[in-house]
Formats: C-alpha cells, structure tokens, sequence
C-alpha cells in the first residue's frame, strides 16, 4: 500500500459498527487509530532524531574540517553538572489535570517532566522538584511506556500520588506561591524556602485561567513570570511547563530574569513579529526526542 493509500485509510471513518452511535464510534476509532499510529510515530521520531544527531556530527566536523571553534550552540551540555549548587527552592509540577488533556498530551506532558528533570541535573543550581497528582495516564505512561527512565531514583525528584504537598492540612499556604499567566501580579524574585506550583498540563489552552481559579480556591497567591518587563514578545503569553521550569532554574545563575528569558526561550518566541503561542511548539517539542534525557 503506498503511504498516500495508507494515509487515507487511516483518516477515513471505518462503517459505524451497529448499535454504536457515530459519535461514540469516531471517538472509539480515534482512539484505536492513535494506538496503530503510536508505534509509527515513535519510528518517525526515532529517525528524527537520527538525522539531527548525523547532522550536528557534519556540522561540528565542519568547523573541525577548518579548524574553526565550535559553536555553543552545537556543543551539548553534559548530562550532569558536578559543581551544582543547591537553590533552597522547590518546584511542584501540579499534576492533577489528567482527565484534561487527550492521549497526546499526556506524551507531551510525560516529555516535559523528563525535561525538567535534565534541567534541574544540568543547570548551576538545583531544585528540590516534586510532581503531584502522579496518577493515572500519567503515571502509567512512566510505568509502562518509559519503564527504562527508572523515575523513581531520579535525583532531587519525588512524585506522590497525591496533593498533600500543596493541599494537605498542614500546609504552610504562605510558602507557596502558584504561577500563571492569567493574573497581573508580577512574580519579582525566587526566595530560598519557598514553593513555587507549575501547572503539569499540556492543553493549548482550552482551559483558561485554569490554575489561577485552582490557586484561588486554595487561597495561594497566584503570580505571573514578569514577561512584559524584559521581553518583546507578543501574543499570549502562556509558556509551556518545562520553560516555566527552566527559566526559574537560568534566573538563580545571576538573579536576572532577562539573561534567563533570552537564554532558555527559543528566538523566535523572543521574535515580536514572528512571536507564537508557545504551546503551539510543544507537539514539536515533544517529538523532538528529548525525552530521551529522562531514559538515565
Ligand atoms: C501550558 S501552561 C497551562 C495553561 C493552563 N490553561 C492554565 O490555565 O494554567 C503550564 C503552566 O505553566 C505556568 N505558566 C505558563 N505561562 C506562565 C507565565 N507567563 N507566568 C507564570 N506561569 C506560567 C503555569 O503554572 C501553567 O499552569
């Protein structure tokens, strides 16, 4: 079957079975149609990665054909970084929005966390990071699918299963502070002892002002990364998990927000005419491999 044939088959809607009505069949066939495309889109990945791996190698080989530095971009950061020092901070990665998000994003999701987790390894100053709600899709996706990342012995990185972390009744709530994009209020410096909760959910914002409606309810300030203030950038300004992460982890090098914008945000999100939502870029993200950085 040629690929155009096998596309069209695969995005056809089968006859409806009977006695299923064909909305529930084109929820049902979407579904089966994602798990028979699952293996494929981890082949297309892999073979991504591939040629970005091969064509990194040719390019450095340039720059080493004449004799010319190589550029930072190209050179990759080890894995661990042995002179890290510890923030005093902590992050949550509130993951109680499971039912939210469809099967891909809970993959993105998934991918995120590893992220995070290689940042908190690579960067100069570590996190005590946390993720909550670990259940569900979530949880089974690391237990199943991601069995060689060995999660459970990451270092500097718990996962509970529950929200006793930020909801339970001993709570300190005046050490807690939940970010979102949806408030005013301007996050001005990360302070040792404090935790700061990242909403864990990939939802190209369907959900709006979702986590400022949830830090309200438990009676936490909810603050905003101060993005006008240092950045040119347009549209809205709602980031992905892991950028929120990596930027709280760039900002302890020298306390500068800026520096830390500029460093970890891609150019063309820092673009003001060529500016996106930066969720649009995380399906993109998430295909790009790095999920391989959790597999250590
Ligand atoms: C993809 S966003 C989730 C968007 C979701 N609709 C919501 O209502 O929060 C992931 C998380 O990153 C954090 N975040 C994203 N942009 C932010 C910003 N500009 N300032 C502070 N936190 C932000 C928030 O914690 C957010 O829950």
């Amino acid at each position: 079957m040629s690929s155009e044939d096998y596309k069209r088959k695969m995005t056809t809607l089968p006859p409806t079975p009977e006695g299923m009505s064909k909305s529930k069949w084109k929820k049902v066939w979407k579904k089966q149609r994602y798990n028979i495309m699952k293996e494929e889109y981890a082949q297309i990945r892999k073979e991504k990665r591939k040629r970005a791996r091969e064509n990194r190698r040719a390019r450095i080989q340039e720059y080493i054909d004449r004799g010319e530095e190589i550029p930072k971009e190209l050179k990759r950061q080890p894995r661990e970084n042995p002179n890290q020092k510890d923030s005093g901070v902590n992050i949550v990665l509130d993951c109680g929005f499971d039912d939210l998000m469809n099967d891909r994003e809970i993959v993105s999701m998934s991918n995120q966390i590893t992220r995070a987790y290689s940042s908190n390894r690579r960067e100069n100053h570590f996190t005590h990071m946390k993720v909550t709600s670990f259940g569900k899709r979530l949880k089974n996706r690391f237990d199943e699918e991601m069995k060689g990342c060995h999660y459970e012995q990451w270092k500097n990185f718990e996962f509970h299963e529950d929200d006793q972390l930020i909801m339970g009744p001993d709570v300190d709530k005046t050490k807690l502070v939940y970010l979102t994009a949806d408030t005013d209020d301007k996050l001005e410096t990360l302070e040792p002892g404090m935790t700061y909760i990242v909403g864990g959910i990939v939802d190209k914002n369907r959900h709006k002002a979702l986590c400022y409606n949830k830090a309200k309810e438990m009676g936490v300030p909810a603050k905003r990364l101060p993005i006008d203030e240092f950045i040119n950038i347009s549209g809205r300004k709602v980031l992905t998990t892991t950028h929120v992460v990596q930027l709280m982890l760039k900002y302890f090098d020298n306390h500068d927000w800026k520096e830390a914008f500029e460093y970890v945000l891609p150019p063309r999100k820092l673009d003001q005419e060529n500016s996106q939502d930066d969720e649009d870029d995380e399906d993109e993200e998430s295909e790009d491999g790095e999920s391989e950085e959790g597999g250590e």
